[in-house]
């Protein structure tokens, strides 16, 4: 059963400086979280997709660790990932839930983009492998192609803490609404996805796609960016962003370096699921199975 929904603290980290030197990344980003816990006692802290690597394809190969994640009991101390073991000192050190953003990982012959999620002893309690490939190609714009090098991942996550049930995704998972659907179905709170859009989707589809996801699912919707780097091979958009389930946003960075923080007040919650109660008007008896139609 899911955990009653209490109100909480949310921080996003739009982190900025990633180079391509990882030991460096690593080292900031366990800087901003060590700032983000300090300015305003958050309940749970989240990094961007991509924070210990440049973003592009070709770097995934160079960057990526072993995790070995098996969904059971899991020794930090013995895991051979520097940034899983930066990223559960850190929770344990802030006494904070953390999404540690999401790193390429290593697993056998394939590599994924994936999300990990430390508890406030520094316990690595979920991990969400992309499912949804960033695969795109608008001429001129942009071509991006995660598939060269990664594989998707294949289950949907979530976790529980003492305040909310969690959903997971990952940047492109944002464009199908059937993920997000599920999560909400399964009893999740708030669905917050480590991302990195860029300088033609993210002015076009950053903001309303999270909207739509926190308005048809009425559930409270963040996604968290990188800050934009000019000299960077990948150029991201930015505007990490907060969303309510009534699809007003809570909070929006601009492109620059930034923690965020939202109140997460689980009546506006409730109330959008009272005033406007499509959950529970959903006519699963007329919908055919789209996988099939
Ligand atoms: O969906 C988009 O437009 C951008 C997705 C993306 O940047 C990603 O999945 O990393």
């Amino acid at each position: 059963m899911a955990p009653s929904f209490k109100p909480f603290k949310l921080a996003l980290i739009q982190l900025g400086n990633i180079t391509a030197n990882k030991v460096e990344n690593i080292k900031h980003a366990r800087e901003m979280i060590l700032k983000a816990a300090t300015n305003n006692k958050p309940d749970l802290i989240v990094l961007p997709e991509c924070f210990n690597s440049p973003y592009g394809h070709m770097h995934f190969p160079v960057y990526a660790e072993k995790i070995g994640f098996t969904g059971k009991s899991y020794n930090v101390a013995q895991s051979e990932s520097e940034s899983v073991k930066m990223l559960s000192n850190a929770a344990k050190e802030t006494k904070t839930w953390l999404i540690g953003g999401t790193i390429p990982e290593r697993d056998g012959e394939n590599l994924y983009n994936t999300c990990t999620v430390y508890n406030p002893d520094g316990n690595l309690v979920a991990l969400h492998r992309k499912v949804h490939l960033f695969d795109i190609d608008i001429p001129g714009k942009i071509t991006f192609k995660e598939s060269e090098t990664l594989t998707g991942g294949s289950t949907m996550n979530y976790f529980d803490t003492e305040f909310a049930r969690i959903g997971l995704g990952i940047c492109y998972d944002v464009r199908f609404p059937e993920l997000a659907m599920i999560s909400a179905r399964r009893g999740c709170h708030a669905l917050i996805y480590p991302g990195a859009f860029n300088m033609t989707t993210g002015p076009l589809h950053w903001e309303i796609l999270q909207r739509a996801r926190a308005v048809d699912n009425q559930v409270f919707f963040a996604m968290c960016s990188p800050a934009r780097d000019l000299t960077a091979g990948y150029h991201a958009w930015g505007h990490t962003m907060v969303v309510d389930p009534m699809a007003k946003i809570l909070v929006e960075a601009g492109d620059a370096e930034d923690i965020l923080y939202a109140d997460i007040d689980p009546t506006v919650f409730e109330s959008a699921r009272a005033g406007i109660p499509v959950t529970t008007q959903r006519r699963f008896d007329v919908y055919p199975d789209v996988s099939r139609s």
